[in-house]
């Protein structure tokens, strides 16, 4: 599979690489980044998948989160695609919740969205293959985490794959896009305005309609963040899961806000909880 290496760069032992391919599924140039840790080096190693949120590129949480010096300890490859489509053909909407640096991690079938925005296509189907092709990365463990939008993205992705993941993880994800105005806003412009269509990319929709997972649900929430009450809504989730009997461990840290201050401070414990499971 053809992608071009927009640069590499050595961090802890391991290589810091952006990358650029042309892909199908939302027909324009796509960034992704993936930190390959040193063990890579003697083996397949198992990848992380993270899916950043609103306004985010692959960028943001390459410089941000602080993942490269745990994830090098542990062994594990960190996959950060972009956050929608982009490119002069691609359309978009001015306000941030929406359009470029907001595909919300689903398949448009609304037009003008419908031809570019297939990000869930892209991030389950195209860029992995590319991975595993191109890069020492063992496909039979990875986990999935995310923020906010892109916490919302791990769990519904992790929810409708659960042959392929072995983990996952959120920070501050938005649990119920069907009952928040970021989501309604997202699925009646991407997906049209029948509620029922929702249902496939609401990680509580899903969680009732699937049953529960084998695996622990780690989330954190910080209790400082902005988004808390109006938009993130983690005791939706919980009941859920509680409905379903599915474990989950939510941890609300008090002081907390929704910026990369507060990923950072937990990256190192998601993970940990990645790379137990992947062991
Ligand atoms: N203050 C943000 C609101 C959106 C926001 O907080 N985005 C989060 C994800 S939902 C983020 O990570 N932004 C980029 C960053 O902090 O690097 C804006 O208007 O751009």
């Amino acid at each position: 599979m053809s992608f071009e290496i927009i640069s590499e760069t050595q961090c802890f032992g391991g290589t810091q690489g952006y990358y650029r391919h042309a892909a199908e599924t939302t027909k324009c140039d796509m960034r992704f980044s993936v930190f390959t840790p040193p063990q890579a080096l003697d083996g397949p190693v198992p990848v992380v998948w993270y899916l950043s949120g609103l306004t985010c590129t692959e960028d943001n949480a390459t410089v941000k989160a602080g993942f490269q010096r745990v994830a090098a300890e542990l062994g594990l490859m960190i996959v950060c695609p972009d956050t929608s489509p982009r490119g002069d053909d691609v359309p978009d909407d001015e306000a941030y919740d929406f359009g470029k640096g907001a595909g919300f991690y689903v398949n448009a079938t609304e037009a003008p969205w419908n031809t570019h925005f297939h990000m869930y296509d892209y991030v389950t189907r195209e860029l992995p293959a590319l991975i595993k092709e191109e890069f020492n990365a063992d496909m039979n463990r990875q986990g999935i985490t995310g923020h906010s939008m892109g916490g919302h993205g791990a769990l519904t992705i992790f929810l409708k794959n659960r042959e392929t993941f072995r983990s996952v993880s959120a920070f501050a994800p938005i649990v119920s896009p069907m009952n928040c105005p970021w989501g309604e806003k997202a699925l009646t412009g991407y997906i049209g305005a029948d509620r029922a269509a929702w249902a496939d990319y609401d990680a509580c929709a899903l969680l009732e309609s699937g049953g529960a997972t084998e695996v622990n649900i780690l989330i954190d929430q910080g209790l400082a963040d902005n988004f808390l009450e109006g938009q993130l809504k983690p005791e939706l989730f919980e009941a859920a899961c509680e409905k379903v009997g599915q474990k989950v461990t939510l941890r609300r840290h008090a002081g907390y806000d929704h910026s990369y201050f507060f990923i950072s401070s937990f990256i190192e414990d998601h993970l940990r909880h990645h790379a137990d499971a992947l062991k």
